[in-house]
């Protein structure tokens, strides 16, 4: 038996099986009434309540300074929550920190690392800091699964700012967390690299990891994640299925051309907005007044014949906006 820190019993039942066993006990993360008053008096959260459920992809959004990096400080140990609970794979961060440390993996949205190591020794110091004995390391199997082999002896100073990123990325996974966040992973990255960790991140939830991540780019949220959370001000606005979310949005356009030009703006009680250019209308309405066949029902009494239709689904934008608006 390994003389074992009680963090890396656990990790060692990952390693066995190569993937993560899931349980249905508990959530991956569950959050209670959290609450955290800054020193100065800024009250960054306010009674935040959610689970992140085991083997998803979560996002946690929120405008600047809606209290985002201040909840995975708390998860992190780098920040004291003032009240409420939080545990992580099912340990209670006080109650257990060493088993909840052990459990989480976290880039932050700064890169922190020592210039004058090279990525491999600075997964190795890493891998050290978590007792993961050496025989369990894999710091160049990590290094090539985030396209960083041929700089696995360079030094960390020499790296480009997404190769860098890159780096945290592996660096957080050398214990082999079963759950991984990420703050805002692909801020000052490129499209390419954004798309090839975006990729690493899908397989990695596929083999099991839950994932949380925050981002401003929103599109991604809405591509990449099953359940999306939103923050503002300190307190939860949203916590929902991607899909439920986005269909929240009560706005929706439909284009529509029209067979000659536009003499007058056609208007009825069910249009919220219209638009006329040329030929084509565009129409906003809301889904929960008037459907597609009402709006266009409204168009044709005006005498015009319709050539062709096109409709906008909302997207995630929307739905913020309007929620962090109401909220506010
Ligand atoms: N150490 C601190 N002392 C005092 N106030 C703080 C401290 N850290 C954060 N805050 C304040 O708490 C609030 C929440 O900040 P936090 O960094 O958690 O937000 P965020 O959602 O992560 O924002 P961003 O997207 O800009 O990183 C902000 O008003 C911020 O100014």
């Amino acid at each position: 038996m390994h003389p074992l820190r009680p963090g890396y019993r656990l990790l060692l039942d990952f390693a066995a099986t190569g993937r993560i066993a899931p349980s249905m006990t508990y959530a991956a993360i569950s959050i209670r009434d959290l609450c955290k008053t800054y020193a100065g008096g800024k009250r960054a959260l306010d009674g935040v309540s959610f689970d992140v459920p085991q083997g998803t992809i979560f996002g946690l959004l929120g405008p600047n300074g809606a209290g985002k990096s201040t909840l995975i400080n708390i998860l992190a140990g780098l920040v004291n929550k003032t009240s409420g609970t939080a545990s992580i794979w099912g340990f209670d961060i006080d109650a257990h920190p060493r088993n909840a440390k052990a459990s989480i993996g976290i880039v932050n949205q700064e890169i922190l690392f020592d210039p004058f190591f090279t990525p491999v020794e600075t997964l190795e110091i890493q891998a050290g800091l978590y007792g993961v004995p050496k025989s369990e390391r894999r710091s160049l199997e990590l290094l090539r699964a985030v396209h960083l082999e041929d700089k696995a002896n360079a030094y960390a100073r020499t790296l480009s700012g997404g190769m860098k990123r890159r780096l945290m990325v592996a660096k957080a996974l050398v214990h082999r967390p079963p759950v991984l966040v990420l703050d805002e992973p692909t801020a000052g990255v490129d499209i390419q690299l954004r798309q090839q960790l975006w990729a690493y991140v899908r397989e990695l939830n596929a083999a099991g990891t839950t994932v949380v991540l925050t981002t401003h780019y929103l599109e991604e949220a809405e591509e990449l994640c099953d359940r999306i959370a939103i923050i503002n001000g300190g307190r939860l606005v949203a916590n929902e299925p991607t899909t439920e979310l986005v269909g929240r949005a009560q706005e929706k356009v439909v284009d529509v051309t029209v067979d000659r030009e536009l003499t007058d703006t056609p208007s009825a009680s069910c249009f919220e907005r219209v638009e006329a250019r040329g030929r084509v209308l565009s129409i906003t309405y809301r889904k929960d007044v008037a459907n597609a066949g009402e709006v266009l029902a409204a168009v044709t009494r005006d005498g015009y014949g319709i050539v062709d239709v096109s409709t906008k689904e909302p997207d995630l934008e929307d739905v913020f906006l309007s929620m962090t608006n109401s909220a506010g």
